[in-house]
């Protein structure tokens, strides 16, 4: 097994740069750097040094032997002052000891998975909070990487191996594969698991707080579209000029507002007819936005919008338009009315369609296992013959040691841990 180093901490410059090596060879080359090992588990001021002598860095070092560390493995930690060139030559002198290599992406939490430290639920849970930018976003990864939902399913695990218990129990009595001896206490708890489960597949989804909820601008030429988009986001991303149909192409931004991932989508005004083929084109464009929106806000005449879409009466500075009757909300982009009750109701939306605040989203993948498990358990009263209740339950308890990883393909964390940064 190779030892693994990296800068773990961001780009240099910076006020400290950590340099974490991880494997066999972690103390032997902690040691021939700080000239002996220091004690295990307490910060030591060292001077490094390469092979020749030369002082690289005044610095702090750990020595934490494993298994009980992050990767399980023997680490050694360096605290460098943070300037590239301080960094290149201690990565330098690492480099030239036997046994090391730089680490590839996410190898350290690779490792971590391999060694027991965590389950590929929560490794998932690492990468998303990694990439989390908002707070929701960092919650719900918090939750996933403290083991929330490994923790659901060691006890959905433990369930089917106790109805499959069950299962073996009631044969033992008969002579036939027939069950219909099995206690009805089996199909109650199989059909409350299968019901459980059919709850979290019902939830808000991890994509969703990724993606982010999106709000679709539109209505026709010069409502007021892109102004609008430019006074949500607190950006002149897009250009607003008299014209109509200066919009011609989708623009969608992503913001946070409120802790909550928003993205904003600014189409082309909609008429029609235009005789513009470009037009067109971004007409088109904008309708199948439309059919994507989380929310659609309709700038348009009252009642002409997509349903469920917010009808805004925009431009409300200019008092000779003629009003919509019953608007959700009268804005001026132009001086600013409404916009923050505007921001403040698309939050409160949102919100209802994103994760609970650290609750478990699911993801793609976990999202299809648990789908198949259910599947699995659903409609297992109904089914009289021992030997597929017995298929079944196997079926859902494979399930759930994919969701944890304990059955996982290299390609599939070869995908996983690739996602990550180095030095993770
Ligand atoms: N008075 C006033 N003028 C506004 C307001 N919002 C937009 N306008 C003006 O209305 C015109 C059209 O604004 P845009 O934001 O480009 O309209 P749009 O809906 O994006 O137009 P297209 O992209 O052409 O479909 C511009 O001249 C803006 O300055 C507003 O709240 N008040
Ligand atoms: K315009
Ligand atoms: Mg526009």
């Amino acid at each position: 097994m190779d030892t693994i180093y990296a800068l773990s901490s961001g780009n240099p410059p910076a006020g400290i740069a950590v340099v974490r090596v991880s494997g066999p060879a972690a103390g032997y080359a902690l040691a021939a750097l700080a000239g002996s090992l220091p004690d295990a588990r307490r910060a030591s001021a060292r001077k490094l040094k390469d092979n020749a002598g030369n002082i690289l860095d005044d610095a702090l070092v750990l020595w934490l032997p494993g298994p009980g560390t992050a990767t399980g493995e023997d680490i050694a930690e360096l605290h460098l002052h943070g300037g590239r060139a301080v960094v290149a030559a201690v990565e330098s002198a690492l480099g030239e000891q036997d046994g090391l290599r730089r680490a590839n992406p996410g190898e350290f939490t690779r490792r971590a998975f391999a060694n027991g430290r965590i389950d590929l639920a929560e490794a998932e849970g690492l990468g998303d909070l990694l990439t989390a930018e908002t707070e929701l976003q960092r919650r719900s990864a918090m939750a996933l990487a403290g083991g929330a939902l490994s923790r659901k399913a060691e006890e959905w695990r433990e369930t089917v191996l106790q109805l499959s218990a069950q299962v073996e129990a009631s044969l033992d009595f008969s002579d036939e594969d027939d069950v219909a001896a099995l206690p009805e206490a089996f199909t109650t708890r199989a059909e409350a698991l299968a019901e459980e489960l059919s709850e979290w597949l019902q939830r808000p989804r991890a994509e969703k707080l990724h993606e982010g909820y999106r709000v679709v601008l539109a209505g026709p030429p010069n409502a007021g579209k892109s102004m609008l988009f430019n006074a949500l986001l607190d950006d002149e991303a897009a250009i607003v000029a008299p014209t109509a149909g200066t919009t011609r192409d989708v623009l969608e931004r992503s913001v946070s507002i409120g802790g909550v991932p928003f993205s904003f989508v600014d189409t082309a005004g909609l008429r029609n007819e235009s005789s513009d083929a470009i037009e067109n084109i971004g007409i088109e464009r904008a309708r199948k936005q439309a059919d994507l929106a989380d929310l659609v806000l309709w700038l348009g005449e009252e009642g002409h919008g997509p349903d469920g879409a917010w009808e805004v009466d925009a431009k409300s500075d200019t008092p000779d338009l003629a009003r919509k009757k019953a608007p959700t909300l009268r804005v001026s982009a132009l001086t600013g009315e409404g916009i923050n009750l505007l921001r403040d109701k698309l939050i409160q939306q949102a919100r209802g369609a994103m994760p609970a605040p650290g609750a478990v989203a699911l993801n793609a993948r976990q999202y299809t296992i648990i789908a198949e498990a259910r599947d699995a358990l659903s409609g297992i009263g109904g089914e009289f013959d021992s030997l597929l209740i017995g298929e079944r339950l196997r079926l859902c308890r494979l399930a759930f040691d994919r969701l944890l990883g304990r059955t996982s393909t290299e390609n599939m964390l070869d995908a996983l841990f690739g996602r990550f940064c180095i030095g993770k």
